[in-house]
């Protein structure tokens, strides 16, 4: 066979996404640029309330969908992405966690951003509201969520959601090709 003939074999990374916000699915697309990736997003349910209070319940929720998205979607990568709160000493935090799993190894978990939510806005959490529609109402605008996020809002504009999430994107992935390289 001449050896230009030689058909060369392209893997593409399936990768899914287990929500379907698209500030989430926006910062994985960001957070694997430069490589052969096909992306899909399925609602997976995240098994925890659907607004997590503390650090341990929301890296359950981000474990559950980045499983659940590996399973379901059938690909190499499941991703994870929640969003919760924490008490503190000093008041109610916002945090976020992601989760990556693969069929390679143990779920690979990172945190990203944590700021102190105003009195007003947690005080309505601990009452039992979600921080999605309280965000809409404090800030007068619609998805929230969907956009600049609760941490664009209170950063005023400094730092939006997509970014917040592509920081915690990258410190999953940069994680998960050092151990598979070792
Ligand atoms: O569709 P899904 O993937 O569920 O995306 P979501 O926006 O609901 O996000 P999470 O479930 O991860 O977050 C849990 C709750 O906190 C809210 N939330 C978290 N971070 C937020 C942010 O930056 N701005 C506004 N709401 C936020 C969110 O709307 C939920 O009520
Ligand atoms: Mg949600």
């Amino acid at each position: 066979m001449s050896p230009f003939n030689v058909e060369k074999e392209i893997t593409v990374m399936k990768i899914i996404i287990g929500s379907k916000n698209p500030a989430k699915i926006n910062a994985v697309k960001k957070s694997f640029s430069g490589q052969v990736a096909e992306f899909i997003s399925v609602d997976i349910p995240s098994g925890v309330n659907e607004q997590p209070f503390s650090d341990e319940e929301t890296i359950k929720g981000a474990i559950n969908r980045a499983v659940g998205a590996l399973t379901q979607g059938n690909g190499d990568i499941g991703i994870g992405l929640e969003g919760g709160v924490q008490e503190t000493s000093h008041g109610l935090l916002l945090c976020n966690w992601g989760a990556l799993a693969s069929n390679e190894m143990e779920p690979i978990i990172a945190g990203g951003a944590r700021f102190l939510l105003p009195e007003e806005v947690a005080a309505r959490l601990r009452a039992g509201e979600e921080l999605g529609p309280v965000m809409d109402d404090y800030a007068k605008r619609q998805n929230v969520r969907k956009h600049e996020g609760a941490v664009g809002i209170f950063t005023n504009g400094r730092i939006n959601r997509v970014e917040m999430f592509t920081h915690l994107m990258n410190l999953l992935v940069g994680q998960f090709t050092y151990q598979r390289e070792r």
